[in-house]
C-alpha cells in the first residue's frame, strides 16, 4: 500500500512533460517540504527530481537501527540518496536563539530567531512523555514551543530510559551546567529533547511520512526517482530556464533530457550536491570553473566554500559499579534482552523504543573552561588567512571575519553551547564542537565534472577548535568526578588519564576525532555577496534569475544543534518566499 501511495505520481523520464512551473532538484528533506508547499496551489505544476529511490524498507522507520586531524585523509562523508534524504535522522533539536540571531547579524534580514520560530512550529508538534517516565526522570518540556497536532512531524519521548541517566543528569549540574525547563526555546545548558518518532507506533516521523505521503497523489506533482540533475540551463540574460537530467547509472552526459521551468528552479540537493550542480552549471569560483573547462555564467566564489560540520571527539570511560539495567544489558543480559523484545513485540514499548537518546548538555564556553576569555582574545587576534583554505578571496575573508567576531561574542555567553555532550545511561559519550572556526570546501573535480565532488573538511585546522575540544575532554573528566558520577566508579579508557597538558590533549583530539557527524552544511550560504554569500535573504542565487536554494547548504553559520530541525524551518520559509514571488 505504501509503495503504491508513494509512487502514485512517480513517472518515467519519457513521461515527463517538457516543462513545469517549478523544478525541485533533490527529493531529500528540504525538497519534500518545498514540493509539498508548492503543490498546495493546484494550478502550479511541480517536477521533483531525486537521484535516490523510494525506500519502503521497514528498517527505515524503526528507531534502532585531514590535516587538523593529524593528517587522517579518510574522513567519512555522509550523504543521503533516497526519497526523504537525511530526514531519517532522529535527533530533532533546534539551535539556540543566539545561533539564528547570528545569521541575521551577518546581514540576512528576516533570518533571526523570531523570524524562524514560526517555521519550527509549522513543521513540528510534540507528544509529551508518558507520566511514569516524566515523573521518574523529571523530564520537562514546553508545548508552547511546538505547533498544533496536525503539523507534519511528530516528536515524542521513549517509554523507557536507563536509570544511570539520573546520575549523569545530576552530575552535569554538579559540574556547573544549568538545567533548562526545555531545549526548544532555550537550546543551551542541560535539557531534555524529543526524537522524531511517532508516540504510538514508534516509527520515524520524517519528510516522507510527514510531507510526502499525505500529498503523494496531487495531480500537479510529478516525481522522477533514480534520476540525476546534471546542469541548470541559463538564457542569455542569465535566467535559469531548465535542467538537464539523466537516468542514474547511465554513462555520464549521454541520453540527456532537457526539462524547462516557467517560474523557478529550486536546488535542494544537500550540502554536497547543491554546490556541485551550481559549479557544473557555471556558477561558482571562476578559477575552478576555468580549470574544468566550464563556461563561467557567474563568478560566485562562495559556492562550495564555507563548509562546516560538527567535528567530534570520542573519549571512552567505563563504569565499574554500573547500575543495572544499562544500555549494555541489551547485549550482555539475556533476561533483560528477552524482556525488551517482548515489550517491543507486544506494543512497541520498552528499551527498544529509545531512538538516539533524549538528554544532553550544550556546555557554554564560560562553563567549559575558566580560560574562556583568553580563548576569545586568541580568536580575535588570529591572522585568519593562516587557517582558512588558500582559495579564500577578499569577499570570503571579509565574511569570515564577521563570522569569527560573532563566534567570539557567542563564546562569552552562557546562552550558547560550545560543546554538545549527549548521554543516556552509557559511559560512552561524544564531544561535538558546535561552533567551529575551521572551514572546508566542496569542489567539483576539474578532471571529471560528473565525478563526486572533492571534499576537504579542513577540520580543526584552526588551533582554537582543537583547544576547545581539548578543554572539553577536561570538562568530561570533571563531570565524571562529580559525587553523582562517582557512584558509578568511572575510569577513563581514552584518551587516558596520563594525558594532562593542553598540548597532550590537543594532540589526542587531533588523532582521535571525526571530521563529520553528518551535519555538513553552509556551502551555498545565505550572506551578502560581498561577504562570500551565494544566496540573498530571499534565497535567490546571486547573479542569475529564477534560481533559488532551499536546503542545508544555505545555513551561513552552523548552529549548536543537529541540522534536521533547522532544515525543516529553512525549507518551510523557502516555500513561503517562493510562493510570495509567484
Ligand atoms: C546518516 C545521517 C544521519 C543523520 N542523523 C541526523 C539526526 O539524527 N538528527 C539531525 O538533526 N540531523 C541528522 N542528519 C543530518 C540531516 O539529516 C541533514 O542535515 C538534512 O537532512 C539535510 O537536508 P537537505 O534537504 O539539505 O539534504 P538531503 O536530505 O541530503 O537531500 C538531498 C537530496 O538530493 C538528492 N540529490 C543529490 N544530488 C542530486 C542530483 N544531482 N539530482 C537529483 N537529486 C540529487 C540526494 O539523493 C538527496 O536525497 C543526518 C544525516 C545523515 C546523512
Amino acid at each position: 500500500d505504501i509503495v503504491s501511495e508513494l509512487s502514485a505520481r512517480e513517472i518515467s523520464a519519457s513521461e515527463a512533460k517538457s516543462s513545469y512551473d517549478f523544478i525541485v532538484v533533490g527529493g531529500g528533506q528540504a525538497g519534500l517540504v518545498i514540493a509539498n508547499r508548492l503543490t498546495e496551489d493546484p494550478h502550479k505544476s511541480v517536477l521533483l527530481v531525486e537521484y535516490g529511490y523510494i525506500s519502503t524498507d521497514p528498517a527505515q522507520e524503526d528507531p534502532s537501527s585531514a590535516k587538523g586531524l593529524n593528517n587522517q585523509l579518510n574522513a567519512t562523508v555522509y550523504a543521503a540518496a533516497v526519497l526523504g534524504g537525511g530526514s531519517t535522522g532522529m535527533m530533532l533539536d533546534r539551535g539556540a536563539p543566539d545561533d539564528y540571531d547570528n545569521w541575521e547579524k551577518l546581514g540576512n534580514k528576516g533570518w533571526g530567531w523570531s523570524d524562524l520560530l514560526p517555521y519550527f512550529k509549522k513543521a513540528t508538534h510534540l507528544v509529551p512523555p508518558v507520566p511514569s517516565i516524566a515523573n521518574e526522570f523529571n523530564v520537562t518540556w514546553d508545548l508552547s514551543a511546538y505547533g498544533p497536532k496536525n503539523t507534519p512531524i511528530e516528536l515524542s519521548f521513549p517509554t523507557f530510559m536507563y536509570p544511570g541517566t539520573k546520575n549523569q543528569y545530576k552530575g552535569m549540574i554538579e559540574a556547573g551546567v544549568t538545567p533548562q525547563k526545555e531545549g526548544a526555546l532555550h537550546a543551551y545548558g542541560l535539557f531534555w529533547y524529543p526524537g522524531a518518532l511517532t508516540a504510538k507506533e514508534v516509527k520515524r516521523s520524517y519528510a516522507v511520512s510527514g510531507y510526502y505521503r499525505p500529498i503523494s497523489s496531487r495531480k500537479n506533482l510529478h516525481l522522477l526517482t533514480g534520476t540525476r540533475v546534471n546542469e541548470i540551463l541559463f538564457s542569455k540574460s542569465k535566467r535559469a530556464t531548465g535542467v538537464t537530467i539523466q537516468a542514474r547509472g547511465t554513462p555520464d552526459g549521454e541520453n540527456v533530457q532537457v526539462i524547462k521551468a516557467h517560474k523557478e528552479i529550486v536546488l535542494t540537493a544537500g550540502f554536497l550536491h547543491t554546490p556541485h550542480i551550481l559549479q557544473r552549471s557555471g556558477v561558482g569560483p571562476a578559477a575552478l570553473l576555468r580549470a574544468a573547462n566550464i563556461p563561467v555564467v557567474v563568478d560566485l566564489p562562495g559556492v562550495g566554500h564555507n563548509l562546516q560540520d560538527h567535528a567530534a571527539g570520542l573519549p571512552a570511560f567505563q563504569f565499574n559499579t554500573d547500575v543495572t539495567p544499562n544500555p549494555d544489558s541489551l547485549t550482555n543480559n539475556a533476561t533483560f534482552q528477552a524482556w525488551a523484545d517482548e515489550l517491543w513485540a507486544a506494543n512497541r514499548t520498552g528499551p527498544r523504543s529509545i531512538g538516539v537518546g533524549n538528554v544532553g548538555a550544550w556546555i557554554p564556553l564560560p562553563v567549559l573552561t575558566p580560560e574562556y576569555k583568553s580563548i576569545v582574545s586568541t580568536i580575535r587576534s588570529q591572522d585568519i588567512t593562516e587557517y582558512l583554505p588558500s582559495s579564500y578571496d577578499r569577499d570570503l575573508l571579509a565574511g569570515h571575519k564577521k563570522q569569527r567576531e560573532l563566534i567570539a561574542a557567542s563564546y562569552t555567553k552562557t546562552t550558547s553551547g560550545a560543546i554538545e555532550l549527549p548521554f543516556g545511561g552509557s559511559p560512552a559519550f561524544s564531544l561535538s564542537l558546535e561552533h567551529p572556526l575551521s572551514r572546508g570546501t566542496v569542489m567539483l573535480d576539474p578532471t571529471n565534472k560528473y565525478a563526486e565532488p572533492i571534499v576537504d573538511y579542513h577540520s580543526l585546522s584552526n588551533p582554537v577548535d582543537a583547544l576547545v575540544l581539548a578543554k572539553s575532554v577536561q570538562f568530561g573528566r570533571k563531570w565524571m568526578s562529580t559525587p553523582a558520577m562517582r557512584e558509578l566508579s568511572p575510569t577513563e579508557v581514552a584518551p587516558g588519564a596520563a594525558l594532562q597538558s593542553d598540548e597532550e590533549l590537543i594532540n589526542a583530539v587531533r588523532g582521535g576525532s571525526i571530521a563529520s557527524t553528518a551535519h555538513g552544511c553552509c556551502t551555498a550560504a545565505l550572506s551578502p555577496r560581498n561577504q562570500g554569500g551565494v544566496v540573498s535573504p530571499d534565497l535567490l542565487v546571486y547573479g542569475v534569475k529564477g534560481l533559488s536554494v532551499g536546503d542545508v547548504s544555505t545555513i551561513p553559520l552552523i548552529t549548536g544543534a543537529h541540522t534536521c530541525a533547522t532544515v525543516y524551518a529553512i525549507a518551510e520559509k523557502a516555500a513561503d518566499l517562493i510562493k510570495a514571488r509567484h
